[in-house]
């Protein structure tokens, strides 16, 4: 990935605009997209190629990225360094992301940034469980990027009629796409999706395929595939591991190790857009507040009784529901820290200024 012109990594109007109306934009710092994170270091790449990177001290300290550390994925703006690491400055605003809870510190923990198409990964074997995959494209739609659900190794199986009608009802506008990365089965529709500029990530269980279709798309290896370890192929698969990688074409792929744990955070938007069905059922219930439980009049439950709504289905929203609450909660007390913080930059802040009066 070597002196590419930033827009090869997907550095559209969307973040150049973002930069027009910094008012404190300096003219001297250049877009460069973050491609591995480290504990305090940055790899990025920019028009001069790929550097090392770290935040602004004054800027870190200050508590001004907050929760706004940069993460894979993102645009920055940093200060070249000729001579040494280069400067991060700013964090553009990000056009998706996936985020999790950090359960120790009630805080949002964002893991990745900026892609355009999450490929939701399930095989279609004794694993296939179509609650989970419910789950993933909720996650999915609400990460704001378009969500793409992959079945995988389907040489394993003889047919898999039952599965997509399945998948066909909780997804009825979602591209599905059956592949095999060993008989090739598939990877034409799938590479619809791998364009130049585009940034792809991958949600599903570990041992879905991931790498291995990675790897067929691109004709070599890219990823390693767990099985399969030659102890004589030293040197000649060196690709180093990255969390961005891109392809010989020039479409990026996006796998951090938090992607494999990845778990809700507010998913109460990408309910909305799973549920379609039941949310519009509930427009037709007598009362707009309806609970769907006793009131006379409620749609819910005369699908329910009629059968055009699962029992399954209805017990899988209320699930997600619950902890889509449970996450809001979450997100509130994130919240309430974060303010926190805040005061304890402005009482630093004050006492800097009295220092400095004195
Ligand atoms: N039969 C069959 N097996 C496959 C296919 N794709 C992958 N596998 C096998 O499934 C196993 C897991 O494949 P990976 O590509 O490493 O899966 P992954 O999702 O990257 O796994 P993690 O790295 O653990 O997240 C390996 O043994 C692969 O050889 C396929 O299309 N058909
Ligand atoms: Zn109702």
């Amino acid at each position: 990935m070597n002196n590419k012109k930033i827009e090869s990594y997907g550095y559209t109007d969307f973040y150049k605009r973002q930069v027009e109306e910094l008012t404190t934009s300096d003219r001297s710092l250049i877009p460069a997209r973050v491609i591995e994170v480290h504990r305090e270091q940055y790899k990025i790449a920019t028009e001069f190629g790929e550097k090392t990177a770290r935040l602004k001290g004054s800027l870190f300290y200050n508590g001004e990225f907050n929760n706004e550390y940069p993460v894979v994925g993102d645009f920055v703006l940093v200060q070249q360094n000729l001579y040494g690491e280069d400067v991060i400055y700013h964090v553009l605003k990000r056009k998706s992301k996936f985020s999790r809870i950090d359960s120790f510190n009630e805080i949002e923990q964002v893991i990745a940034t900026n892609f355009d198409y999450v490929f939701v990964m399930t095989s279609l074997n004794h694993d296939f469980n179509i609650r989970r995959l419910e789950r993933y494209l909720t996650i999915a739609w609400q990460s704001g990027a378009m969500p793409i659900i992959i079945l995988t190794k389907i040489d394993l199986c003889k047919d898999y009629v039952i599965q997509k009608s399945q998948i066909e009802q909780i997804a009825a506008e979602v591209h599905i796409i059956a592949v095999s990365s060993y008989t090739g089965e598939g990877l034409d529709e799938v590479r619809e999706y791998i364009k130049p500029f585009q940034t792809i990530v991958f949600l599903g269980s570990s041992g879905v395929g991931k790498s291995s279709l990675v790897n067929a798309i691109a004709g070599e290896e890219i990823m390693k595939v767990n099985s399969i370890r030659e102890d004589d192929s030293k040197g000649r698969h060196t690709t180093t591991h990255r969390q961005l990688v891109m392809l010989g074409n020039g479409t990026m792929i996006i796998d951090t190790p938090g992607m494999r744990e990845l778990g809700m955070w507010d998913v109460s938007e990408g309910l909305d857009t799973t549920f379609t069905d039941i949310e519009e059922l509930s427009r037709n219930c007598k009362f707009a507040d309806c609970n769907h439980e006793n009131e006379p009049g409620c749609a819910v439950k005369k699908a329910l009784a009629n059968g055009d709504l699962t029992s399954e289905r209805w017990k899988n929203y209320i699930k997600l529901k619950k902890e889509a609450k449970f996450a809001e909660w979450k997100e509130s007390v994130g919240t309430r820290l974060k303010k926190k913080a805040h005061h304890k930059n402005i009482a630093k802040f004050q006492r800097e200024y009295y220092k400095n009066k004195k």
